[in-house]
């Protein structure tokens, strides 16, 4: 990735290329067998999800998923489903699409930004408070009973209902009560360091900007504590999958519009149940203004570069894409192209917010793993990528577990493993 390439090498954070795989997502897949009578209720199938084995390590951060019937779960595959013998995924006939559509984040036709010298600046990094997290199961599926206006009044009625996901486990009080003055301390400590770290910003190519520990402690866990409520919600998170029935390895909700991984487009409401998705919370689009001008601003001062909206164009974000990843979650290598023909041609950039544990993230010019550069993620990090940047290759290697900030889990409770969010304009 470096040929063609002027870097510092202190300018990026690049631990370099190792022989890696990003294979076809969401295919490792075992069965969990479920009592099934035509009365299951919602309730009663949250309720047998639940009581799977915590402690198992099969079903650790491996989302069941209510499977079309006769689907097998080969020998030594990881994913636990939860057979219910009946058609879920109602997808309607005229949403099918090309074969391409199926692939999301494998299989797109490169359609690569060439490499271009660039400014470099020197890594900096801030103090990481990082200590060990709890591992528990988690469970979210989709349920065939027909939507009704109680149950999800955004639903449409003939589809599926999606059940909610929590990103976070549920806290005993005790818990709770020490955890106060632990976020205290752990704040005052975060302000600390605010106050005393030097800016630790740093072009990774031309376009490509990754602001270290950038959201402070107190906005990680807004974030989360957001995230959590709206992904409890109508258009909250599910697993999405592709027309195979292969599914992706994370949870996703869709803010603004809906992207399905299927289509590969964005619409007003999502196919498998016809939820909207809720708005971009105000906070969200506040901090990622602030970002945005901060990205400007280090350009302009470590660059000298006059114009730093010709390196990353500005942007407002109308619409986001909201990833939980288990320990096990991943995302091949692709492209963000989805989003409309201006935005992409004037190279509107994504901005990525990581929280909770750090996720090894590729990046290059091909959908090439071994080809393409490694950067951590960690908690607080915001990554932008715009203008020549735009349509760069990229995708999560792996989530390094028990990597979150002590605090940030204390505080909020989240699952082992990773929340993300892209702004796009679209
Ligand atoms: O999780 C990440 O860092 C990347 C997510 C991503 O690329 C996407 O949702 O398109
Ligand atoms: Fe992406």
């Amino acid at each position: 990735m470096s040929s063609g390439m002027n870097w510092s090498p202190s300018c990026r954070y690049a631990i370099g290329r190792e022989p890696v795989t990003v294979g076809p997502d969401g295919l490792e897949e075992s069965h969990v067998k479920m009592n099934t009578s035509p009365q299951m209720t919602v309730e009663n199938l949250l309720n047998q999800a639940n009581s799977l084995d915590a402690s198992d390590p099969a079903n650790e951060q491996e989302w069941p998923s209510l499977s079309a019937s006769g689907s097998s779960g080969a020998k030594g595959r990881r994913r636990t489903r939860i057979d219910l013998g009946t058609q879920l995924w109602q997808r309607p006939k005229d949403r099918a699409r090309d074969s391409r559509s199926l692939q999301h984040g494998t299989s797109f036709i490169a359609n690569s930004t060439s490499h271009q010298d660039g400014p470099s600046l020197p890594t900096r990094f801030g103090k990481k408070h990082m200590l060990p997290s709890i591992r528990k199961s988690t469970l979210n599926q989709t349920h065939p009973a027909h939507a009704s206006g109680n149950e999800n009044s955004a639903c449409v009625k003939g589809l599926p209902v999606v059940l909610p996901f929590d990103i976070c486990l549920t806290k005993s009080r005790n818990s709770a009560k020490c955890n106060a003055s632990l976020y205290a301390e752990s704040r005052d400590y975060h302000n600390e360091l605010e106050h005393s770290k030097e800016e630790a910003g740093q072009v990774l190519r031309p376009g490509m900007i990754l602001l270290k520990n950038y959201l402070a402690l107190t906005e990680q866990v807004e974030t989360v504590k957001k995230c959590q409520e709206l992904g409890l919600g109508p258009g909250g998170f599910y697993q999405p999958g592709y027309q195979d029935g292969a599914k992706l390895r994370l949870q996703m909700m869709c803010l603004g519009l809906n992207w399905d991984p299927q289509t590969r487009k964005y619409e007003d409401r999502r196919l498998i149940d016809g939820s909207k998705p809720p708005g971009i919370p105000h906070e969200f689009s506040l901090l990622v203004k602030r970002a945005m001008t901060d990205s400007h601003d280090l350009l302009k001062k470590h660059c000298r570069i006059s114009d730093a909206e010709d390196i990353i164009p500005q942007m407002s974000p109308d619409i986001c894409i909201v990833n939980f990843y288990g320990t096990s979650g991943r995302l091949g290598l692709h492209q963000d192209r989805d989003e409309g023909k201006e935005s992409l041609h004037k190279g509107l950039p994504v901005v990525s917010f990581s929280v909770g544990d750090t996720a090894e993230f590729l990046y290059g010019d091909q959908r090439e793993v071994d080809k393409a550069e490694k950067v951590l993620l960690e908690s607080g990090d915001v990554l932008i990528f715009g203008g020549k940047a735009r349509h760069i290759f990229h995708g999560v290697l792996s989530i390094i577990p028990n990597s979150a900030p002590r605090a940030l889990l204390e505080e909020t409770n989240l699952r082992p493993g990773r929340l993300n969010l892209t702004f796009r304009q679209f």
